[in-house]
C-alpha cells in the first residue's frame, strides 16, 4: 500500500511538472521568444499541434489555411512556434538566395524524413555539409552531361509511346501510372546505369510501379515530423512485416533492396580497381570524387539513390499528366502545339535534340504552364539563414527576421498569386509568351517548381529533358489517338498537399483510353 501511495504521488508530481513545463514553454513562446512579436494565431505560436491539426488531421490543408491567415495578419505570419511564412513573391530571391549566402534546411522540416534519408544531400541540414555532398553530383546532372546521355531519354520516350499505343482496345487507365513508369526508367537508366524496366514489362501493364508507394510515404510525413521516433520502430521491423502492413510499400522495399545489392557490387568492383568496366552511374561519380570515405559507404550511396528516385519520378510524371489533361481538354491548344512540333520534327520517331525543342516557344510555354500547375513540391519549403538577419519590407510593413529562423514559402500560394498569374487556376500557356514570339523571362523568375538557390532541384536539367522529349513524342505520336475518360479538371487541380500536390480524394486519376 505504501508503495502504491508512493507511485501515485510520483505520477501526480510528474503530471504537475509536465503541466508547469508546458505552460512555461507556452508563455515563453508568446513573450520572450525571438518570434514573439510576429503576427499570427496564438495557438500556432504556442504549439506545433496547431499545424498538425491542418496537416495531419485534415490532411494537407495547412497551405489553404495559411492563405487565409495572410488575409488576416499580412504578408508575414508565424505559422508554428519556430517558423514564419511569407506570402510575397518579391521575397523569393532573398529567401532562396544564391552565391555565398548560407541557407540551411530547418531541423523541424527534416524530422519527417528520418535518419536514413538524413544521409542524402536532400535531407542534409547544414549549408556546408550539403555543398560537400552536392558538389560531385552537380557535374553528373549538368546540362552538358544530360545532353551527352540524351539518346537514352529519346529511346525511353519512344518506348513509352509504343507502349501507350499498344494499349488500344484495353479500356481506360490512369496516364500518371504510365508516366511514372517512364520517369522511373529514365532515372534508373541515367543515374544507376540500368533501367528498372517498367516499360519493358511482359504484357505491357503499368502496375505495379513506385507511384503508390511514393504517395503512401508522403502521406506519413506530417505524423513523422511530429513524432520522428516512429522511424526507429519502422526501421527495426522485418521487411516481411512492413510489407504485410502496407502492400504499397512492398514494391518500394524490394526496389531499395535490389538497389542496395547493386550498389554493394559496384562498390566492391570499384574498390578492387575495376572502375573502367563499370557503366557510368551516379555511384561511380560519387566513388571517384574526392568526398571523404565516410561519405562513400553503401548505406549513404543507397540513401542518395533513394532520394533521387523519390524526388524525380513522381514530380516529372505529374507534370506530364497535368499537361496531357489540358491538351486533351483543349483541342485548339493541342492543334497549335501539334502544328509547331510537326514543323520542327517531321519524323516523330526521330525527334530533334532537347536543345532544339527548347527553342520552340509554344512547347516551352505549355511545359512552363504545366510546371506552374503541378508545383513540384507543394508543401512549405523553409530555409534558415544562420548568419544574417533577413529584412522583409513591403505591403506597408517592415520586419527584421532574426538569423537562425526558419522562413518558408509554398509553391501553390506563389503560383496562384493573381497579380503575377491572372486567372491562376486556368491553364494558359500564352502567359509565358511576350506577344512577339519570345518567352517572358521576367515571369519565369516566379516559377518556383524547382525551388531556387543552393537547394534548387538537382535533377532540373534531366527533368527538362524528360519533359521536352517526352511531351514532344507523346503529342505527335499518341495524343491524336488518346481521349479522356470520365476525367475533368477536378482530377488535376490542386486540392491539398502531401509534400507533393494532391487532388480531390474522390478522383480516380487522369483516366484516358487509346482509340483505334
Ligand atoms: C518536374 C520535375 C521536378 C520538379 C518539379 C522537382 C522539384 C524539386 C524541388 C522543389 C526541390 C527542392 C526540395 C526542397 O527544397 O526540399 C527538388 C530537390 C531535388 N530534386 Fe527535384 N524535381 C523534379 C525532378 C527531379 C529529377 C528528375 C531528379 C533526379 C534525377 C530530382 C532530384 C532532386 C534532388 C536530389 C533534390 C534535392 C537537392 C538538394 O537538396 O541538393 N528532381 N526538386
Amino acid at each position: 500500500m505504501a508503495l502504491l501511495t508512493l507511485s501515485w504521488t510520483h505520477i501526480g508530481l510528474g503530471l504537475a511538472a509536465l503541466i508547469i513545463a508546458t505552460l512555461a514553454r507556452a508563455v515563453y513562446r508568446l513573450t520572450l521568444h525571438p518570434l514573439a512579436k510576429f503576427p499570427g494565431p496564438k495557438l500556432a505560436a504556442v504549439s506545433y499541434k496547431y499545424e498538425f491539426f491542418y496537416d495531419g488531421i485534415r490532411p494537407g490543408t495547412y497551405n489553404s489555411h495559411i492563405a487565409l491567415l495572410h488575409a488576416t495578419y499580412g504578408p508575414v505570419v508565424r505559422i508554428n512556434p519556430s517558423e514564419l511564412h511569407i506570402s510575397d513573391p518579391r521575397f523569393i530571391d532573398t529567401l532562396y538566395a544564391v552565391g555565398g549566402r548560407r541557407r540551411d534546411k530547418s531541423a523541424y522540416f527534416l524530422n519527417a524524413f528520418g535518419s536514413i534519408a538524413a544521409m542524402s544531400g536532400f535531407a542534409t541540414p547544414g549549408h556546408e555539409h550539403h555543398r560537400l555532398r552536392r558538389a560531385p553530383l552537380n557535374r553528373f546532372f549538368s546540362r552538358a552531361s544530360i545532353a551527352r546521355l540524351e539518346p537514352l531519354v529519346h529511346e525511353l520516350a519512344q518506348r513509352l509511346c509504343d507502349r501507350l499505343l499498344a494499349w488500344e482496345g484495353r479500356g481506360s487507365f490512369d496516364v500518371a501510372m504510365a508516366y511514372s513508369c517512364y520517369t522511373t526508367d529514365v532515372i534508373t537508366a541515367y543515374c544507376f546505369g540500368q533501367a528498372h524496366g517498367f516499360l519493358d514489362r511482359e504484357g505491357g501493364g503499368w502496375e505495379p510501379n513506385l507511384r503508390p508507394a511514393i504517395h503512401a510515404g508522403c502521406r506519413t510525413l506530417p505524423v513523422m515530423r511530429q513524432w520522428p521516433w516512429i522511424f526507429s520502430i519502422i526501421n527495426s521491423l522485418p521487411d516481411a512485416l512492413a510489407k504485410a502492413m502496407d502492400p504499397d510499400l512492398a514494391i518500394w522495399i524490394d526496389h531499395l533492396n535490389a538497389l542496395t545489392a547493386h550498389i554493394g557490387t559496384i562498390k566492391a568492383r570499384f574498390d578492387k580497381g575495376g572502375k573502367a568496366d563499370l557503366p557510368e552511374s551516379v555511384f561511380v561519380e560519387l566513388l571517384q570524387s574526392d568526398l571523404p570515405d565516410a561519405e562513400k559507404t553503401v548505406p549513404r550511396l543507397g540513401a542518395e539513390a533513394s532520394s533521387l528516385i523519390s524526388a524525380g519520378t513522381e514530380t516529372t510524371a505529374w507534370t506530364l499528366s497535368v499537361l496531357t489533361f489540358h491538351l486533351l481538354d483543349k483541342p485548339a491548344m493541342l492543334e497549335r502545339l501539334t502544328g509547331e512540333l510537326d514543323r520542327a520534327a517531321p519524323d516523330p520517331k526521330r525527334l530533334p535534340p532537347w536543345a532544339s525543342l527548347e527553342r520552340l516557344p509554344f512547347l516551352s510555354a505549355c511545359i512552363l504552364e504545366a510546371l506552374r500547375l503541378s508545383y513540384g513540391v507543394a508543401t512549405r519549403l523553409a530555409r534558415v539563414a544562420p548568419d544574417e538577419d533577413l529584412v522583409y519590407e513591403g505591403k506597408g510593413v517592415r520586419y527584421v527576421i532574426p538569423r537562425g529562423t526558419a522562413v518558408s514559402m509554398a509553391n501553390p500560394l506563389i503560383h496562384h498569386n493573381e497579380e503575377i498569374f491572372p486567372e491562376p487556376l486556368e491553364f494558359v500557356p500564352e502567359r509565358w509568351l511576350d506577344g512577339k514570339g519570345g518567352r517572358r523571362r521576367d515571369l519565369e523568375g516566379y516559377l518556383l517548381s524547382f525551388s531556387k538557390g543552393s537547394r534548387q532541384c538537382l535533377g532540373m536539367n534531366l527533368a527538362y529533358a524528360e519533359l521536352y522529349v517526352g511531351a514532344a513524342a507523346v503529342v505527335l505520336r499518341v495524343l491524336p489517338r488518346m481521349e479522356l475518360v470520365e476525367t475533368t479538371v477536378r482530377d488535376v487541380r490542386y486540392h491539398h498537399e502531401v509534400f507533393i500536390p494532391a487532388v480531390d480524394p474522390e478522383s480516380k486519376g487522369v483516366r484516358v483510353a487509346i482509340k483505334a
